[in-house]
């Protein structure tokens, strides 16, 4: 089944709004191409202001975390209906720093899953191993585990919509990415989870991406691989013409 390809740059705490909107208009246009979806997961102080910019434009405008209740007593935080009311369309959810830094366990994962889903937002559900789990054979179990924790109640069309971003923690930002092969095993396995989970159905329909240490010189090898369906890009993703060579790569 064909899959349209995402790339989803996630800025993490850089960007001001001024430099964001900046580099939004570096990228119309250069980060618009058919056949491929493209995402910026900003700060989110910026997202006003780069869904306005991204309006008439192919390029959807992400948060890169949000609360799972919809309003309360919770000092700091952004819910689901605060970012749908802004017009923001992918939300990232679980990445191992929010993980590791913030204490999200599968259980709030999933909660802020089901809370995305909610309010008409398209989560993209971060998995992946440490270092010492992948050194001691553990990767494709914990893989399994944070899957369908994260999955836990959904829908198979929730979940066919449900981006999966598989993500070695060792590879986060450190330059040391998995090699295409043994990234597409290890997402080749998650969409066996989704099936057993689900059905084939679903698991052909989830788009599943890599990330750790993508950049323009590697995307394509990513995206020659039959299972992986695009890129979550950290680093790579804050320069205008890094981003767009990741989108045009990912034709
Ligand atoms: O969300 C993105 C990942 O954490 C990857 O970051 P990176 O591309 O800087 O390694």
């Amino acid at each position: 089944m064909a899959r349209t390809p995402i790339i989803a740059g996630n800025w993490k705490m850089f960007k001001t709004v001024s430099e964001a909107v900046s580099f939004f208009n570096e990228v119309k246009g250069g980060a618009e191409v058919d056949g491929v979806e493209s995402v910026i997961c900003a700060p989110f102080t910026n997202l006003p202001a780069l869904v306005e910019a991204a309006k008439g434009t192919k390029i959807a405008i992400g948060a890169q975390n949000l609360h799972f209740e919809d309003n309360g007593a919770y000092t700091g935080e952004i819910s689901g209906v605060m970012l749908a009311d802004l017009g923001v369309k992918y939300v990232i959810v679980g990445h191992s720093e929010r993980r590791a830094y913030f204490g999200e366990t599968d259980e709030i994962v999933n909660k802020k899953v089901v809370a995305a889903f909610k309010h008409g937002l398209t989560p993209i559900l971060c998995v992946g191993e440490k270092l010492e789990e992948r050194e001691a054979g553990e990767t494709k179990n914990v893989c399994k585990v944070q899957t369908e924790g994260g999955l836990k109640g959904l829908s198979a069309e929730q979940a066919a919509k449900t981006v999966i971003a598989y993500e070695p923690i060792w590879a986060i930002g450190t330059g040391k990415s998995s090699t295409a092969g043994d990234a597409e095993d290890v997402i080749a396995y998650i969409r066996e989870v989704v099936a057993s989970l689900y059905d084939q159905a679903t698991a052909d329909a989830v788009r599943i991406q890599y990330g750790g240490s993508v950049k323009p010189a590697n995307v394509q090898e990513y995206m020659g691989q039959a299972n992986i369906d695009g890129a979550l890009v950290g680093g790579a993703s804050l320069e205008p013409a890094s981003y767009i060579a990741l989108v045009e790569g990912a034709k």
